[in-house]
């Protein structure tokens, strides 16, 4: 499974993402620069990575979403290929239009970075496929704009599709919801995926949670060995 990760003016999860990724699963990793207008080695897993893309101005995720490689990586999700976007590459992919719904300012008005907890609430999806339903996992989040939102009539349908991936929860009950949600999320919402399962954006960070506990944890480790054995069994 080939990697690539964009790197946009700002970015500051790319080198992160691309250790968790090469070092849990010794697969190659490429860093693409945003002004590229194609991928030249034919990814399988395209991550767009956390950060501060154009120092989040205007909105956090809303320049890149209108950079070169946008293209490129509209193409790669609509030939059904691994298209996942951690934090402001979650943002950026709400303002392309590739997720519904936006990120907001957190209830706090203030940025958040701290451990959190996730129940997966989905599994049927090219990426939470090796994890356990249910289950729930640790991963830290970092930003300024996690509340997800969506007006009720498309939230209820989200809902319904069984598209919410993550959501915020208690690690000690295993309850899950709003009231867990450090940012104020609707329905606790921390990842959705597309109808088809093979675009993901997420809020929490599963590449701080993977080398070496260098965070405090390692449950994204399981999160990347999910995806591999996924394109192992079912390919692109
Ligand atoms: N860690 C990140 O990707 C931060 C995203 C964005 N800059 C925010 O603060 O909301």
């Amino acid at each position: 499974m080939r990697t690539a990760v964009v790197v946009f003016p700002g970015s500051n999860c790319d080198r992160d993402v691309r250790r968790a990724v090469s070092e849990t699963l010794k697969t190659p990793v490429d860093m693409v620069w945003h002004e590229e207008r194609e991928f030249a080695s034919e990814p399988d897993l395209v991550i767009l990575p956390g950060g501060f893309s154009y120092g989040d101005y205007l909105r956090s995720g809303a320049m890149a979403a209108h950079s070169p490689i946008i293209g490129a990586v509209r193409r790669h999700a609509a030939a059904g290929r691994r298209l996942l976007g951690i934090c402001n590459g979650f943002q950026v992919l709400t303002e392309s239009g590739l997720l519904p719904g936006a990120l907001l300012a957190n209830t706090s008005t203030t940025f958040i970075c701290r451990k959190c907890w996730l129940r997966v609430e989905q599994t049927e999806n090219r990426f939470t496929s090796g994890l356990k339903k249910g289950g729930i996992v640790q991963y830290p989040i970092a930003h300024h704009e996690g509340l997800y939102f969506l007006p009720p009539k498309e939230l209820r349908q989200l809902e319904d599709d069984g598209r919410v991936v993550f959501r915020y929860a208690d690690p000690v009950s295993g309850e899950a919801g709003e009231r867990f949600a450090p940012n104020g999320a609707l329905n606790g919402i921390a990842g959705i995926c597309n109808e088809e399962g093979n675009v993901l954006g997420l809020m929490p960070h599963p590449e701080r949670s993977t080398v070496a506990h260098l965070n405090g944890g390692s449950d994204g480790g399981a999160f990347w060995l999910s995806i591999a054995r996924d394109f192992a069994e079912r390919g692109a």
